[in-house]
C-alpha cells in the first residue's frame, strides 16, 4: 500500500518510533466499538470546505459549503464562532471542544499515547493509525491533520475542496493549533517540515499549484 512506505519514509526523516505508532494504534483499536465509516459517505459530490489551524484562520467570519472538515485545533475557533463542523481530522493534541454531533477521524501516532482517552469524548469516531491497519482502524491516507481531511475529501467523492487557513508557507504556527498558544508562535524545524509534506499531498490530491 502506497502510504505505508510513505509513513515509514517519514518515521525515518522525522525519527519517529514504529514500536510508538503501533501501541498508539492498539489502544485506539481497543475503544473503537462501533465502525462508523459509512457516516463519510455523506461527503459524495458536495463541496467541502476544509479549515485549517494557520494564522489566517482567525480572519474566518463564515464558511459556504456544503460540509465543513476542520483540521484538530481548528474545531476551537469554529465552534467559538457558531460554526459546527461536520467531521474533525484530529490527532487528538489541539482540540479542546468535542461538539456532539461531528464526525471525528482520529489518527493514532507515537507521540499521541498519553490523548488517546480523548476519544472517550466523542462519539462517532473513526480510528485511523500510520501503520498496517487492523481490527476497526482504518488508513485513508495523509499526513497532518489537514492533508487527511483533504484527501479524505478527495477519496469519498467531494465534487470540489475549498482550503482555508491552510497556510503552508507561513513563518507561524496558527495559535488555535495547541490549547496551550495565546498567540500565533514562530514556526520550529519539524512543524515547518511537517507543512512542506502536508503542501506536497495538498498540490497532488488537487492537482494545482499552491
Ligand atoms: N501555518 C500553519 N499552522 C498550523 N497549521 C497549519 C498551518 N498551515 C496549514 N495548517 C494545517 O492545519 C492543520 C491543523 O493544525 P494543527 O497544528 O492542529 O495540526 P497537526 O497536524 O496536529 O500538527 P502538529 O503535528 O504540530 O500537532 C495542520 O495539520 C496543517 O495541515
Ligand atoms: N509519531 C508521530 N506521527 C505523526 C506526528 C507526530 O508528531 N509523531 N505528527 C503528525 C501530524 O502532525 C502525523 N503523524
Ligand atoms: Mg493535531
Amino acid at each position: 500500500m502506497k502510504w505505508i512506505s510513505f509513513y515509514s519514509k517519514i518515521r525515518e526523516w522525522l525519527r519517529f518510533s514504529y514500536a510508538k505508532d503501533y501501541y498508539s494504534a492498539s489502544l485506539l483499536n481497543q475503544l473503537i466499538v462501533e465502525d462508523y465509516t459509512y457516516l463519510l459517505e455523506e461527503i459524495k459530490g458536495k463541496e467541502v470546505a476544509v479549515v485549517g489551524a494557520g494564522p489566517s484562520l482567525t480572519s474566518i467570519k463564515e464558511i459556504n459549503a456544503d460540509i465543513i472538515i476542520s483540521a484538530d485545533g481548528a474545531t476551537n475557533y469554529l465552534v467559538k464562532k457558531g460554526i459546527i463542523p461536520d467531521i474533525v481530522v484530529t490527532d487528538l493534541d489541539g482540540i479542546e471542544i468535542f461538539p456532539e454531533k461531528s464526525v471525528y477521524v482520529v489518527l493514532a501516532h507515537g507521540d499521541n499515547i498519553d490523548k488517546i482517552q480523548k476519544v472517550k469524548k466523542m462519539k462517532y469516531i473513526i480510528g485511523t493509525c500510520q501503520v498496517m491497519p487492523f481490527g476497526r482502524l482504518k488508513m485513508f491516507g495523509g499526513f497532518t491533520d489537514g492533508d487527511r481531511a483533504v484527501i479524505l475529501a478527495k477519496i469519498y467523492g467531494a465534487e470540489k475542496i475549498l482550503l482555508y487557513a491552510m497556510d503552508f508557507d507561513s513563518n507561524y504556527i496558527g495559535k488555535f493549533s495547541k490549547p496551550w498558544y495565546d498567540t500565533d508562535v514562530p514556526i520550529s524545524w519539524i512543524k515547518r517540515e511537517k507543512l512542506k509534506i502536508a503542501k506536497n499531498i495538498v498540490k497532488e490530491a488537487l492537482q494545482q499549484s499552491l
